[in-house]
This record gives C-alpha cells, structure tokens and sequence, in this order.
C-alpha cells in the first residue's frame, strides 16, 4: 500500500459534491472538485454524488465528459458512485429517460427510483462485504437498486432483498448514500481501494 496521500475528485456537474468532500477528507485523501476533463489527468480516483442522473448525463455530455470519463474508467481508475452516480456507472437503465447515457464500468442492471415509488426516503442499517464494524446506516433517497449483474460483479450488500452495493474491480456503487452519515467508513474503503490501485494492486476483496 502506498503512503502517498491520494487526490481523489468529486464529479461537480450536480448533486451533492460537498458532503462527498468533506468525508474524503475525514478519510484522509486530498479532495477537489472536477469539472473539467483535463482535470481528470491530477487525480487518482473519482467520486460521483448523488443528484439526479437525467441532468448529470446531460451536463456531462454539455460539458464534453462523457468519453474521458468512460476511459478513465477503463484505464482502471477507481471510481466510486453513491445513488445517481451508481446510475451512471450502470451499463444499463431501467426507468431512465430513453436517451439518457452513462459511463458504464459496472455490468449491471440499476433501476431508476425503485425504492422510491413505495418511499421517497428512508434509512436502514446495511451490513456491507469489507466493510468492518457493523452495519453502516444507509440513507436512501429515491435510491435505485441493482436488478441483475454480470458475472465479474461482486454484491457487496442488499437491502430488502435487493441489491444496493457492487464492486467490479475499480469501480465501486452504492444505492444509499454514506457522505450524509457522519460515518465515513465507505469513503475510507474507497480512499484505501485509490490508494491500491496507485501502487499497482487492483486490491480486490
Ligand atoms: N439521491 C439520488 O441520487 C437520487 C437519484 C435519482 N433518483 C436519479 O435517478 O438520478
């Protein structure tokens, strides 16, 4: 593992970018915002919040992110997407506006708002794989689930019978959102996976 402290960027097209930096922080990485795609080449690992991805896949084809982004990802970056930007890892939407694009990275199925027909929001103790201590309080706010995966994805968790947290190699996603918790052991996993991934071990589970 590398004693490098990592610069880790948050995705800030939309949605909510401070509290992802403030527990970066707290998890002991040098944080910033990104929302340009030349920034893209000082960081090591990149976070997309929650917000709504409609607008996020808009902004970021605006804003001409859409294929750096794709290959950061491909080139093995880390990224880490909590609720809408687990959306926008997905490599398929169900419930998305019909032209709605992602940057992929993770072979799954994610549906749009599935929580949130029955309840807009709620909080449930998700006991997560790797996550040591217990459950961590997962905030849903018409959250998506996983409907299907692919075989190289990992189910970290679930919620109410549906999947709600995956890892396939770099990229890790979440349903619920932990930067709105005081607790930031998922930032701290994810800042851990950044700073494997920059010394050379993929760091799987
Ligand atoms: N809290 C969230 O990020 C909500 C996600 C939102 N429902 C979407 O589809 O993008």
């Amino acid at each position: 593992m590398s004693d490098r402290t990592p610069t880790i960027g948050v995705l800030a097209l939309q949605g909510d970018v401070r509290e992802h930096l403030t527990a970066l922080a707290t998890a002991d990485a040098l944080a910033r915002p990104v929302r340009r795609a030349e920034e893209l080449d000082d960081i090591d690992g990149l976070v997309i919040p929650g917000g709504e991805s409609t607008t996020m896949s808009k902004l970021a084809g605006v804003f001409g992110m859409l294929e750096p982004l794709r290959a950061f990802i491909r080139a093995g970056k880390p990224v880490y997407g909590t609720c809408a930007g687990m959306i926008m890892v997905a490599e398929k939407i169900l419930d998305g506006r019909e032209d709605q694009e992602t940057f992929g990275g993770v072979d799954m199925i994610v549906r749009r708002n599935a929580f949130g027909r029955q309840n807009e929001s709620f909080e449930a103790a998700v006991e997560v794989a790797g996550i040591d201590g217990g459950p961590v309080e997962g905030v849903f706010i018409r959250a998506p689930w996983v409907e299907s995966v692919g075989a190289e994805v990992e189910v970290l968790a679930e919620h109410g019978g549906h999947t709600v947290a995956v890892r396939q190699g770099n990229v890790l996603a979440t349903s619920f959102h932990p930067e709105l918790t005081g607790d930031h052991r998922v930032h701290a996993f994810f800042v851990d996976m950044v700073r494997n991934a920059a010394c050379g071990d993929p760091g799987r589970i």
